[in-house]
């Protein structure tokens, strides 16, 4: 059985993971892998860089066959400030396999705190009143009216890397 481990502590991702992997033969572990990014990423090539880094960072550190990385992030683009969400996969001696999650605008009161160096997920619990927002429904969550939350979110990416692995490594 394959041994894999997600970069991240917070239950909202491993949760997703665990979603996406439910009838894959593995052994799944969590390890606080280090991003090395910003707290609060502001572009999509540094939320996909903090998405590697947990990726190679938990693989290595948790001595597992291979590392899932699940990175939140934010986009300045001409119609406002986006949520984006990003996901790696690594295994050792191959190049990272990457996966996007689905995007959308943050209210203007929302983007003008980020951009003044805040940070989404304490302005999150603010703005709803709720504590520890990023572990459950998130701010995708929440402006999608709990359509669609941040475990869905991270599970769609999941399933993307997984099967991207898959066919990768599929039998010729
Ligand atoms: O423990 P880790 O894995 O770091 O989980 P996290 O919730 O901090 O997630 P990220 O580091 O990937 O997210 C980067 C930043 O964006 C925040 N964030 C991202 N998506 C969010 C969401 O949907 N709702 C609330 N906060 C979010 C988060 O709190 C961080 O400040
Ligand atoms: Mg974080």
């Amino acid at each position: 059985m394959k041994k894999i481990i997600i970069g991240s502590k917070n239950p909202a991702k491993i949760l997703a993971a665990e979603t996406a992997l439910k009838e894959y033969p593995a052994e799944l572990s969590s390890f606080d892998a280090a991003s090395n990014v910003s707290e609060q990423p502001f572009s999509d090539e540094e939320t996909i860089s903090g998405a590697i880094n947990r990726a190679r960072d938990a693989m290595q550190k948790g001595s597992g066959e291979i590392g899932i990385g699940l990175e939140g992030g934010v986009v300045e683009t001409e119609y406002g400030l986006y949520l984006c969400n990003w996901g790696a996969l690594y295994e050792e001696g191959q190049p990272p396999i990457i996966a996007g999650g689905a995007r959308i605008p943050l209210p203007e009161e929302i983007a003008e705190k980020l951009r003044a160096g805040m940070e989404l997920g304490p302005v999150m619990d603010e703005y709803a009143q709720k504590e520890n927002v990023r572990k459950k429904d998130g701010a995708i969550g929440i402006f999608t009216s709990g359509r669609i939350s941040r475990i869905d979110m991270f599970t769609h990416i999941c399933c993307m890397l997984l099967g991207q692995y898959e066919y990768r490594n599929r039998a010729e």
